[in-house]
């Protein structure tokens, strides 16, 4: 497998206005990894997965994704798999019929969605409407839309927010087998004890980087917990996204 980094940011900076959201942020995530970007709210997790999808410009600095900035990417949809709040399912649709408009986006057979609903266990509610969805159940939708191109990387905006522990646990066992098979997954969360048996990575961001590496380093091999360590490289209650 080569170690040629999955993605890499390299000096990010993102303002909104009078709003530096992500300052000088650079890290690297190699391949077959499961990542966690880890911050409070406003932490600036969300604008720094949407300047390595595209989705945002950055203010200087950039992303890159096995190699390429997202948009120069070729067959990019198919190779990343992304969960995010703002891709929501189609209004008025069920399941099924969501991950169906999505396979056909990405020139994928309807085999695929069945595939994926199995996967997220969905199957038995597929052709309930989504609006009647539990939230574990939307993470599930969102999760089984991410998987649909068969991905090499995942990219999930918080989506352990919501889950039960049943859910989590779920999670946890799923995205281990994708990272067997040689996926590599970013995850972003600000819920520390949930994540910190899920990844073997961590990237600590508050505003700016205060952490990247392995979670087995950060913590001792375990001697030492997560939620210290976070609070002692984040601070103890600084709010993200500061005012210039
Ligand atoms: N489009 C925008 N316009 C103005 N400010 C923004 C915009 N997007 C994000 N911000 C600000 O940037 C900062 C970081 O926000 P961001 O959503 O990236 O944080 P986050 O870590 O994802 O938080 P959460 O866990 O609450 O989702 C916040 O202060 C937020 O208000």
């Amino acid at each position: 497998m080569s170690e040629a980094p999955v993605i890499e940011f390299h000096c990010v900076t993102k303002k909104f206005g009078g709003v530096t959201a992500v300052e000088d942020l650079t890290f690297a995530v190699r391949p077959g990894r499961i990542v966690g970007l880890l911050g409070r709210n406003g932490a600036g997790k969300s604008t720094a997965l949407r300047v390595l999808l595209g989705l945002v410009q950055p203010t200087a600095g950039h992303a890159n994704l096995f190699g390429h900035a997202y948009q120069d990417l070729p067959d990019a949809p198919r190779r990343i798999g992304v969960s995010m709040d703002t891709i929501g399912p189609t209004p008025g649709t069920t399941g099924r019929r969501d991950l169906r408009i999505w396979a056909r986006s990405l020139g994928l057979p309807d085999s695929r969605v069945e595939a994926v609903l199995d996967q997220v266990g969905l199957t038995d509610s597929a052709d309930r409407k989504v609006k009647g969805y539990s939230t574990g159940m939307r993470q599930r939708l969102a999760l089984a839309t991410a998987l649909l191109p068969d991905p090499e990387l995942l990219v999930l905006d918080e989506p352990v927010n919501g889950l039960d522990p049943d859910g989590i646990r779920w999670l946890r066992e799923l995205l281990r087998t994708l990272a067997a098979e040689g996926r590599t997954v970013l995850l972003s969360s600000h819920l520390l004890a949930e994540v910190e048996q899920t990844v073997d990575d961590v990237v600590i961001l508050q505003r700016t980087l205060r952490y990247s590496g392995p979670l087995a380093r950060l913590t001792t091999d375990g001697a030492d917990r997560l939620e210290d360590r976070f609070f002692e490289l984040a601070g103890a209650s600084a709010p993200g996204g500061s005012r210039d």
